[in-house]
């Protein structure tokens, strides 16, 4: 069978989005960020990403919700203080390399229009291969071009819709967390995995499924090359002074994250991949 899909590019306020709609799947792409906004399959019609009411979908700031590509480091650099959280690639300009029709998914390849920058030092190439289809991969490939090795931290830091916090849980997590809340403290992983209060964790594991559990439904989480899983929701009193973020929008959102926090080193001509896989 071949896949009847049309991907269409417009502006949307200031920035350029990609529309894709196959056979299987919904799914709109901000050029700005190389940052997927949503995902819904066809066969259920369920939304899979949260994207905040308040997202500034204004080409210069980071958008809240969807998939923030975090490259090449996560959170704030390790070093230079005054750099922006979460590298600079999520604010970036990103361009389309191509776009491929295949039986049953969409792929789309995407790259930064610059990977060196400021608290960065290697020679790469970056590349987003997305795919559309029953399920939604995204794969972050860091090559190294030059001739010293680097090392790299960062994340598809993904917002899963959920339909309330207060019923929802995560499986497939155990063993100890840091807290980020509390100075980076190791505590053990809860069991069962529920929310009632702020959680920044950083899950010192690698397991390859994860599955958010809400109101009935669950999305399954793939995760490759990652070194850790960070797990956050700001909840209800930090989401107020989060500028981009509605007062009660944290109820319906949680994000799990298929990191690289612990770094990453990559030698001349190697490449690494970073992926996760939602369905
Ligand atoms: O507000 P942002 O820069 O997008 O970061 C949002 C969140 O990202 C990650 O989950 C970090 O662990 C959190 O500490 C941070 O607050």
């Amino acid at each position: 069978m071949h896949l009847s899909q049309t991907t269409s590019s417009l502006p949307q306020g200031e920035i350029e989005m990609l529309v894709v709609d196959n056979d299987y799947a919904h799914a709109t792409i901000s050029l700005f960020g190389g940052h997927i906004l949503s995902f819904t399959p066809k066969h259920d019609g369920i939304q899979r990403l949260w994207l905040s009411k308040k997202a500034q979908l204004d080409a210069k700031h980071p958008i809240r919700g969807g998939i923030p590509i975090c490259w090449p480091w996560f959170g704030p650099h390790n070093t230079q203080t005054n750099l922006s959280a979460h590298g600079y690639v999520r604010t970036q300009a990103w361009h389309v390399v191509n776009c491929v029709d295949n039986d049953d998914h969409t792929t789309i390849c995407l790259k930064p229009s610059v990977t060196k920058g400021e608290g960065f030092d290697g020679k790469t190439q970056l590349t987003l291969i997305i795919s559309i289809g029953r399920e939604l991969g995204v794969k972050l490939v860091t090559e190294n071009t030059g001739e010293q090795p680097f090392t790299y931290t960062g994340a598809l830091h993904s917002y899963f819709h959920i339909e309330d916090i207060s019923d929802c849980t995560v499986t497939g997590l155990s063993g100890q967390y840091e807290d980020k809340l509390q100075a980076y403290k190791r505590l053990p992983t809860p069991m069962p995995y529920a929310f009632n209060s702020e959680t920044d964790r950083v899950h010192l594991v690698t397991p390859k499924e994860l599955a958010i559990k809400s109101n009935g439904h669950v999305t399954h989480i793939h995760s490759v090359g990652h070194d850790s899983i960070v797990v956050w929701n700001p909840w209800a009193e930090k989401s107020r002074t989060m500028h981009d973020m509605e007062d009660n929008g944290y109820r319906k959102m949680l994000c799990v994250e298929t990191s690289v926090t612990q770094g990453q080193t990559v030698l001349p001509g190697q490449q690494h991949v970073l992926e996760q896989v939602i369905r």
